[in-house]
């Protein structure tokens, strides 16, 4: 038998927020899957349930407000349900995850240097050496001038998007199977989201990694993923190729999506990713 190449595959995921009364669905009923080395774009309004279905992949979500049902599974592997000890071993080295806000992903009284030498170390064999080394390596990799320096600075030291850009360099350091990249690009100036983007491109194409990416920009999105899915109020209401989702969308709000979008930017931006 084929042997699957599927990283992640999500079967009948429902998320529900949990009120005094009664249980109000948030996500319903999401069905994908994301093969080695290829990148599941995710987009929709603001509100449609993108960031809690990540959130939910991730098993983040307080137990005590959300309910997650149905499958998540990493190489075959359920996650859903898994202690928060196994959970914790699989963020960060199978799992790597760029959040919108990059400020919540530090510890205010530690330097950069500590939270990401913590961070190796946790999930690998590395000396302290070596971690310094594969840190220094990996800001430079996302266009973080001075790496050594920035190591030792706290993050209030840091612009947003220097943050961002190191939250980004420290997910994709360890080469996880999956990441999941919540809105990586937004924080960040034209210059610096495609390093970015071509950084996750080289993660795909070098080291097979499976992408979930969330973005605001069709331009993005349409430049670097595979497979398209459409959200609307917590459902896919299309899941296509990203060639046919682009020129022959089948769902009224996708093509709403694809009217509404800027048209020269989004010309200017692949033009320059390609190169
Ligand atoms: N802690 C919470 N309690 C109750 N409802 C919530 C909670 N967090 C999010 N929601 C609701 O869940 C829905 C989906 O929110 P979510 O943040 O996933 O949207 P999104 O598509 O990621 O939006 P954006 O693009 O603005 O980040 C929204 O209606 C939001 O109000």
């Amino acid at each position: 038998m084929e042997k699957s190449r599927s990283v992640l595959q999500v079967n009948n995921l429902n998320v529900k927020v949990k009120s005094e009364r009664e249980e109000l669905p948030l996500v319903h009923d999401l069905n994908f899957e994301i093969e080695a080395g290829k990148i599941l774009g995710l987009v929709g309004e603001s509100g449609s349930g993108k960031s809690i279905t990540c959130m939910s992949l991730l098993q983040l979500l307080d137990k005590k407000l959300m309910s997650v049902e149905g499958s998540v599974q990493l190489h075959g592997r359920e996650l859903n349900g898994l202690k928060p000890k196994e959970m914790r071993t699989i963020r960060g080295k199978e799992v790597g995850f760029i959040m919108q806000n990059p400020m919540n992903a530090f510890t205010p009284v530690y330097t950069i240097g500590q939270q990401f030498i913590e961070t190796i170390r946790t999930h690998s064999n590395l000396s302290k050496r070596e971690a310094f080394d594969l840190a220094v390596s990996s800001m430079e990799s996302v266009n973080l001038q001075q790496p050594s320096k920035l190591m030792g600075m706290y993050p209030f030291q840091l612009s947003g998007g220097m943050l961002q850009r190191v939250m980004i360099a420290i997910s994709m350091c360890l080469r996880p199977s999956l990441v999941i990249a919540d809105e990586p690009t937004t924080a960040l100036d034209v210059t610096n989201q495609l390093q970015v983007l071509n950084e996750l491109d080289r993660l795909r194409t070098e080291c097979g990694t499976a992408i979930l990416l969330i973005s605001h920009d069709l331009g993005v999105i349409s430049e670097l993923a595979d497979d398209v899915a459409v959200m609307r109020e917590g459902r896919i209401v299309e899941n296509a190729d990203v060639f046919q989702l682009f020129d022959r969308p089948k769902h009224e709000y996708t093509k709403q999506l694809l009217r509404a979008r800027p048209l020269l930017p989004v010309i200017e931006h692949r033009e320059v990713v390609i190169v």
